[in-house]
């Protein structure tokens, strides 16, 4: 797995700074702009909608290496489906979203993680299964248990989650940092790791 390190400074000396880039990945209406938002904003707003992609940038200071992610929001909407490909070149994690009171939305899911499949080696990406909207538990169409069991099948990251009520959206991201760097301690002998001039990344966020 690709990813991007340079050195930084720590109190205890010289730390990594790696950059992973995540995409964010789901039908139109799940809830994806919203958890990007509310992860790198801590904020939540009633219309975000996405035109073709946009990204975030969110800085991540833990104690063996800061993390930088990139978070591509890609658009759910069909039309958007086919140039979608592009936004997974370089993917370090894959967030698949679907909403958990909308059946379909979890079957398109389903239906995303097999483009993932043709794209990426089983271990070249960490793919999390995000059942979104946790607050409106009330209108359930999706059941814990389902999503839980087909995580567990393919090997997903699981949880569900609310960008609404901030409910378990940290918890997903470190889960996929935790995973990463977890990844990265068993590769460490043959990692390839490209130094880069942060100065030259983009920050703040944009929209491609
Ligand atoms: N109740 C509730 N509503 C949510 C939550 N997350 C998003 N929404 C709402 O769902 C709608 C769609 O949210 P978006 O974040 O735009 O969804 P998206 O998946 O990015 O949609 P596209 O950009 O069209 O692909 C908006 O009205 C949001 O306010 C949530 O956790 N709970």
């Amino acid at each position: 797995m690709a990813q991007k390190a340079m050195p930084g400074t720590s109190p205890e000396g010289i730390r990594p700074t790696y950059i992973y880039k995540v995409v964010l990945l789901g039908s139109t209406s799940v809830g994806k702009s919203s958890l990007a938002y509310r992860y790198v904003k801590n904020d939540f707003r009633e219309s975000l909608p996405t035109v073709g992609c946009s990204f975030f940038t969110q800085m991540l200071s833990l104690e063996e290496a800061t993390i930088k992610f990139e978070i591509w929001d890609t658009a759910g909407q069909e039309k958007y489906h086919s140039v979608c490909h592009l936004y997974y070149w370089g993917a370090h994690a894959a967030l698949l979203v679907y909403d958990i009171t909308n059946k379909e939305t979890f079957n398109r899911a389903k239906l995303w993680l097999r483009d993932l499949e043709k794209e990426f080696l089983p271990d070249e990406i960490v793919i999390a299964l995000v059942g979104n909207k946790m607050d409106l538990a009330a209108e359930r169409e999706v059941a814990t248990e389902e999503g839980e069991e087909f995580a567990r099948t393919k090997g997903l990251l699981f949880m569900e989650t609310s960008a609404k009520s901030n409910h378990q959206v940290n918890d997903i991201f470190m889960a996929i940092v935790q995973e990463l760097l977890q990844r990265k301690r068993e590769e460490a002998p043959n990692h390839r790791l490209l130094t880069v001039n942060l100065e030259e990344s983009r920050t703040g966020t944009g929209c491609c």
